[in-house]
């Protein structure tokens, strides 16, 4: 971990590589004339921003070079802010390059104040970024609607649309993969509407057999069929003034559908086996996580029970789309199995973070859950592993450099010390073969806590 705000300048003129070198103060600067050097010192000195002369060596009067030196340098360090360079078919390139990933761009010839700004804004930005990152890995973001977990901006947005949504009282299907918090969503959209004092209920529509649905749905009459001793209402009537959840809404058959639709016209349902009318007040929300366009087309999801149910419709990313959020779920799981199984685990491995962000989560929400709680009764040490996870360590990438890789080593030994000697620092120091303040330096600069 280092402070050292380092610039990295790519520019083949050594007249300019003169005046850029000594232009600016507060930053270490570091100078390249071609992409091999640019690439060199990347991995060497991690700088947090680049100024890039498009026209680089071979091509210097193009702009082929510096844009794949862009490209290099992005794959390498993501976050890197780049600012590109460019004199000639000045709109073009610029255009290029902004589509190339460049942070922002200047026309030569150059203006060392104006570049100063622009230069300075980059650390800026670079380090609010970094900093976001920290607060949202560290587990920052809390709880939303319904209890749901989430920093991701794909998601955010859904829980944006279903607070909109609630106050009315249109119709809800949520569409998304199983296990992708469709039910969550639900009940939060309850929660946040003017019914939440009333019931919600929910019914899967695929966990009950054709037979019994209906009169799961409807209710029944003593004596309807055999076996119905007494009069029973069904989930519809249960959520009277409240809301129901009608999950995987696509495995209804095409027989119930004609008469859900027909309450959902009239507002009255009949029991099986009744003749009575009874009105019922309530708010639907279904979901399903079937193709309902195509069943619709190809005749096995009525059209007009379509658009009665779908007066807004949301699509649920999967977990895999939620940028950041498997590692914040799996940290927040963690947490709330260990409570519950009263277990000293308290959080992840640095091998199980990279795992947990390698997986794919063809399971999504569900599939992290079931893992971390099995987890944390597997755990021996303090924090659960990637094996504890049952996740196989993601693939051997190169990291950036020595430097990167020592301390991935250096976290996971200290973290496993710390773990082994319960947190004691004298005993991890110990363990580690280094003085206390040693210790305390080290943990300080890779943020880690005893
Ligand atoms: N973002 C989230 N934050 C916290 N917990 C979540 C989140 N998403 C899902 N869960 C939890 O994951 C599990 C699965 O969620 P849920 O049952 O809502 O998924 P679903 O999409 O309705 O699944 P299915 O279609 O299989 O019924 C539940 O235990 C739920 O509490």
């Amino acid at each position: 971990m280092t402070d050292t705000r380092t610039l990295l300048i790519v520019e083949d003129d050594p007249g300019l590589q003169r005046q850029l070198r000594w232009a600016y103060e507060g930053y270490e600067v570091v100078v390249a004339g071609d992409r091999a050097e640019a690439l060199d010192a990347m991995r060497a000195h991690e700088p947090q921003v680049v100024t890039l002369d498009l026209g680089l060596p071979p091509d210097p009067d193009g702009t082929g070079e510096g844009l794949a030196t862009l490209a290099e340098i992005l794959a390498l360090k993501p976050d890197c802010k780049v600012i590109v360079a460019s004199g000639h078919g000045a709109r073009e390139s610029a255009l290029a390059a902004i589509a190339g990933g460049a942070w922002d761009f200047y026309q030569k010839p150059i203006d060392i104040d104006q570049l100063g700004l622009i230069v300075a804004r980059a650390f800026h930005v670079h380090a609010l970024e970094t900093e976001n990152r920290r607060l949202a890995t560290r587990g920052g973001a809390g709880e939303g609607l319904g209890g749901l977990v989430t920093a991701a901006p794909e998601m955010l947005k859904v829980t944006r649309t279903i607070e909109r949504v609630a106050p009315a009282d249109i119709t809800v299907m949520l569409l998304g993969a199983s296990g992708t918090g469709k039910e969550v969503l639900a009940r939060g959209l309850h929660d946040t509407s003017r019914r939440r004092a009333k019931p919600f209920v929910a019914i899967n529509c695929a966990a009950i057999p054709e037979t019994l649905l209906e009169s799961e749905l409807f209710g029944h009459e003593k004596g309807a069929f055999t076996g119905a001793v007494k009069t029973t209402p069904g989930k519809i009537e249960q959520a009277d003034g409240g809301t129901l959840f009608l999950d995987e809404i696509g495995d209804v058959p095409l027989a119930l559908q004609v008469k859900l639709l027909r309450f959902l016209q009239e507002r009255v349902i009949e029991r099986v086996g009744g003749r009575r009318a009874i009105p019922v007040d309530v708010r639907i929300v279904c979901a399903t996580h079937q193709d309902v366009d195509a069943m619709v087309a190809d005749g096995r999801f009525r059209e007009d029970l379509y658009y009665r149910l779908a007066e807004i419709v949301v699509r649920i990313p999967t977990l895999a789309e939620r940028s950041g959020d498997a590692v914040l779920l799996a940290r927040h799981f963690v947490q709330r199995h260990a409570r519950a199984a009263g277990s000293a685990v308290s959080g992840l491995s640095a091998d199980a973070v990279a795992a947990v962000e390698a997986w794919g989560w063809p399971g999504n929400v569900r599939e992290l859950e079931n893992r971390t709680k099995r987890a944390v009764i597997m755990a021996e040490g303090k924090r659960v592993t990637a094996a504890d996870l049952d996740l196989a360590a993601p693939a051997d990438a190169l990291p950036i450099n020595l430097r990167a890789a020592r301390e991935a080593t250096d976290r996971v030994t200290i973290r496993r010390a710390l773990a082994q000697s319960e947190g004691n620092i004298s005993g991890t120091a110990r363990l580690l073969g280094v003085s206390r303040p040693t210790l305390y330096d080290l943990l300080k600069s890779y943020d880690l806590h005893a």
